[in-house]
């Protein structure tokens, strides 16, 4: 399947879940080996995701030596998969587990080695299982945004979904 991301032009009506982390609280860890948030997972991100107001979440990494692509700069893959996490764990806001179906990433700035990047995340829409997500990143103390991402994820039963692969979701918190 091929797609763009799309706002429809009507959402469903969506509500923040009542379980959802207050503003400024982490989200909790769904697996402790995930690439994007687990503690141990080896060569992993650790970015930690915290709720916003309404629909929204912000995230912050470090942009460390390994994460390097063009010299000094980081690898545009290292910056995607940030933004699938970011994304990713946005529509939790609304009590909605997903999958990532299509991510697109514009590129704006060089993010250097030894920065700090600092995600804004917010559900935008969500129309049937899929949920509309778009997110900013910025340097530092800086304004002006390096990258920006939008995303369509897919609502999933969690348990079905993983369901094959029993013996690694069975460390995670689902
Ligand atoms: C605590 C938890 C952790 C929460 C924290 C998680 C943070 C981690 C973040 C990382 C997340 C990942 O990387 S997840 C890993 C990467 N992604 C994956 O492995 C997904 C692989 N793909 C799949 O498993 C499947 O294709 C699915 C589940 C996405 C869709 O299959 P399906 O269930 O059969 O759904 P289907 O009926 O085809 O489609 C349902 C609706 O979605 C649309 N749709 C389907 N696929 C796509 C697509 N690729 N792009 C756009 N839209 C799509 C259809 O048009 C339809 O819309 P309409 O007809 O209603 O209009």
């Amino acid at each position: 399947m091929s797609t763009n991301f799309s706002l429809p032009d009507v959402s469903d009506p969506m509500e923040r879940h009542p379980k959802a982390p207050a503003p400024g609280d982490p989200f909790r860890l769904h697996h402790d080996l995930c690439h994007g948030c687990g503690v141990n997972a080896p060569g992993g991100l650790h970015v930690t995701v915290y709720a916003g107001e309404g629909f929204t979440t912000t995230a912050e990494m470090k942009v460390e030596e390994w994460m390097l692509g063009g010299p000094g700069v980081i690898h545009g893959g290292v910056l995607t998969a940030a933004f699938d996490e970011v994304l990713g764990t946005t529509p939790l806001i609304i009590g909605v587990p997903v999958v990532t179906g299509h991510l697109e990433v514009d590129f704006l700035k060089p993010i250097p080695i030894g920065s700090t990047l600092h995600f804004e995340a917010e559900v935008a829409a969500k129309e049937r299982r899929k949920v509309f997500v778009r997110a900013v990143a910025r340097l530092d103390d800086s304004d002006e945004p390096v990258a920006t991402a939008s995303a369509i994820f897919i609502e999933i039963d969690l348990r079905k979904h993983y369901a094959k692969y029993y013996d690694s979701a069975s460390q995670s918190r689902l």
